[in-house]
């Protein structure tokens, strides 16, 4: 099977593409899981993520998203091909995660945690104390600055994961479903949120979604992935402006691309349950 990449028309774009460098270099990349039964999870991916962009990676369960994204990270290594990422300088993580399940230390305070990772790198704690409180403000906890984890809801905790991913400085995001246990209300809050400090920031980020609204509101561009082993199905150029506003969802053009998508993604659906 070869691996078919192409853009569904739409408009032409003026959404800043600010940085023509590459973050992601991905070239014929699988991955099997040796086992009892091996597992093909990933078969031949070829891509390139510019710096800046936002990515989000849709696919149908278990079709290999969150190896792909682990591979992008370093977590996993591929089974066969290369994945090239840009350097980093200095102490600056190369990638920062954001998973599902927040994964904040519950013995830090909120302001801890979020300064966590400069803790890590070194800054002092002065000026890592004030980052991390400019970031609580954008995404709204500076009341909860002395809070512990166990004292929020867990909105308020993906926020300050989200917040704390942010902060690293490092120039990657990688995001494994982070809204993905929110309640309809609080993620969509949260996407506005995301979009917001993304458009503040223009870190590259690679954001995994069942969503596929979450994947037009957010990203410039959608990687659909077939049923396992996940290929790409299709690269999709998002058309959308920004800053984007939080009415596109009701844009003919947002609700034409939404059903696009489904239609294609419904197939890999079918296909991954018939062989699950
Ligand atoms: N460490 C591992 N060892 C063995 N098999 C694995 C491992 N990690 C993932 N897999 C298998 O690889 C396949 C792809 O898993 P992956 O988690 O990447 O899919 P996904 O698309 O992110 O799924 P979902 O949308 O359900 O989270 C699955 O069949 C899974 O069981």
């Amino acid at each position: 099977m070869s691996t078919s990449i192409h853009a569904i028309d739409g408009p032409a774009t003026d959404t800043p593409r600010s940085d023509p460098r590459l973050a992601f270099r991905v070239r014929n990349v699988s991955k099997v899981f040796v086992g009892q039964s091996n597992v093909h999870a990933v078969h031949d991916v070829s891509v390139d993520l510019e710096a800046g962009s936002f990515t989000c990676i849709v696919g149908p369960s278990g079709c290999g998203k969150s190896t792909l994204l682990r591979m992008l990270g370093g977590l996993e290594k591929p089974t066969l091909g290369t994945i090239e990422s840009e350097p980093t300088s200095g102490k600056l993580p190369p990638a920062a995660f954001v998973f599902q399940e927040h994964g904040i230390f519950p013995w830090l305070s909120v302001l801890e945690n979020v300064a966590f990772g400069l803790r890590m790198a070194g800054v002092s704690r002065g000026e890592r104390e004030a980052t991390a409180k400019r970031w609580l403000g954008y995404v709204g906890l500076e009341d909860f600055a002395n809070s512990y984890p166990h004292q929020l809801s867990g909105g308020m905790k993906q926020r300050a994961a989200i917040a704390r991913a942010f902060v690293t400085g490092s120039p990657t995001l990688l995001m494994d479903e982070p809204l993905g246990a929110l309640d309809a209300q609080t993620r969509r809050l949260m996407q506005e949120q995301l979009i917001e400090l993304w458009e503040r920031d223009r870190k590259t980020v690679v954001l995994v979604t069942h969503a596929i609204d979450e994947a037009l509101l957010l990203g410039d561009r959608i990687v659909l992935m077939s049923a396992r082993p996940g290929q790409i199905k299709e690269s999709i150029e998002v058309p959308f402006t920004h800053p984007r506003r939080p009415d596109l969802e009701t844009h003919p053009e947002f609700v034409d691309m939404k059903q696009a998508i489904w239609e294609s993604l419904r197939e890999e659906v079918e296909r991954s349950v018939q062989h699950s």
